[in-house]
């Protein structure tokens, strides 16, 4: 496999954001240093230090958004775009079961670079799978094409809660691997890691897989609070240990995919859900990288969401992005929001609807353009080529 060697600059040759004592990266040129503070900021061109940024990728137009700082276009990127639509994804995986090709980190690298090649998003994320933590602990489950994520032997009594134990960095040495490939790979361009929120990952292990309902999920929540309290605080653990692993590879950010955390009214989600997602925001705090936290149907849980400690709130298309920013309240980002369903009309239906979005997101102090949920197998990858060339150049100032 080749990769692409359009990255700018190379690892090695670049100027490195340090990091400040409390944690929050700072970079040279745009360095407001406290007096008497000085001696804590180096800028290293040697080494990349673990978890900091080279200054073109702290500076790129998605860090700044999530920053809520000024930027020269609205960054775009799309849940799921690596693998799914693309005709070279389904090359490169022809023969290779899912959770397998997570584990290869050329292969990951591949993938992760391609929809980047091809629609020129303003960030990469990591391909792998939700589940692939869980795998990695000794968890015994398989995604099944068209189906999803299944589980042998689901979680539902205190004993089965024993079987999960903590994740250590040798569990996934591949995603520190292919982390490694891809940040010299990147150049300017942020890779965003991933994980599933504790909620998430606990309806798939408490069901067994998918589950429109999610009643044994809600059973146990309700049935067994105690229970299901050391089951989310056992995942919210996990997952942080596995974006801690991401960050000191280079993920620039990471999303919080809490999917099916729509289906909680308000009450339920502050009580059963909020303090395990909040842990694992707070553990990841101090590495300085934004942290964006997304949901499907999270309308009336957009406020709780950014209280759980998100930078970014993401915003699936049910709610226009200027009513979100009133539920979320100052002093964070939104992602979104276009109806992926939008991208089978014609083009100039798209970009009307793209532009309304656009519109709705112009009061903000920051935007990151994204579809409401991920790109949708059967999707034209022109279409969606098309898209990120129009909300790039339509935003540019
Ligand atoms: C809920 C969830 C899962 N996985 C994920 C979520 C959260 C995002 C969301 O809400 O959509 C996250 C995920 N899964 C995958 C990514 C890749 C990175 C990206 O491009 O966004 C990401 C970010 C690859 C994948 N994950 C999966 C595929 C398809 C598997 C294949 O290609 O054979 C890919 C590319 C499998 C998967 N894994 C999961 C589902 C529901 C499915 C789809 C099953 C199907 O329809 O085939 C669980």
């Amino acid at each position: 496999m080749t990769l692409p060697k359009s990255a700018p600059e190379r690892a090695g040759s670049r100027r490195y954001v340090t990091e400040h004592a409390s944690g929050r990266p700072r970079v040279g040129p745009r360095l407001r240093v406290p007096p008497g503070r000085a001696r804590l900021f180096v800028v290293s061109v040697i080494d990349r230090p673990k978890g900091q940024q080279p200054t073109a990728t702290y500076d790129s137009a998605f860090l700044k958004a999530c920053r809520r700082e000024p930027v020269p276009h609205t960054p775009v990127w799309f849940m799921r775009q690596a693998g799914r639509s693309l005709p070279e994804y389904l090359k490169v995986r022809e023969g290779i079961p899912m959770l397998e090709s997570c584990m290869r980190p050329e292969l990951v690298a591949e993938i992760t670079l391609q929809p980047v090649r091809r629609h020129k998003v303003d960030a990469a994320i990591y391909f792998s799978d939700i589940v692939v933590p869980l795998k990695a602990i000794g968890v015994d489950l398989d995604i099944k094409p068209g189906v999803g994520p299944v589980v042998a032997n689901p979680i539902r009594t205190r004993a089965d809660l024993d079987q999960l134990r903590d994740l250590t960095p040798d569990d996934v040495w591949y995603v520190t691997e292919a982390m490694g490939l891809l940040t010299r790979e990147l150049g300017a361009t942020p890779l965003i890691g991933f994980a599933g929120a504790p909620f998430t990952l606990a309806s798939y292990l408490v069901e067994g897989g998918p589950s429109r309902n999610h009643e044994h999920t809600k059973s146990l929540m309700y049935g067994d609070p105690q229970l299901w309290a050391d089951l989310l605080d056992r995942l919210a653990d996990i997952t942080a240990a596995f974006l801690k692993v991401q960050i000191e590879a280079g993920a620039s950010a990471v999303q919080l995919f809490d999917s099916w955390v729509g289906a909680l009214a308000p009450a339920d989600y502050r009580r059963s859900v909020l303090p395990a997602s909040a842990k694992v925001f707070r553990a990841v705090e101090s590495y300085g990288v934004p942290r964006i936290h997304f949901g499907v149907g999270t309308g009336e849980l957009l406020g709780l969401m950014g209280e759980a400690g998100a930078d970014v709130v993401g915003v699936d298309w049910r709610v226009p992005l200027d009513e979100a920013a009133r539920r979320v309240g100052p002093g964070r980002a939104l992602q979104g929001n276009l109806d992926p369903a939008v991208l089978f009309a014609p083009t100039s239906v798209v970009e009307q609807k793209a532009q309304e979005v656009l519109d709705a997101a112009a009061g903000l102090e920051g935007h990151v353009f994204n579809l409401g949920h991920g790109v949708l197998p059967s999707m034209s990858p022109d279409a969606l080529t098309r898209l990120v060339e129009y909300v790039q150049t339509r935003s540019a100032r």
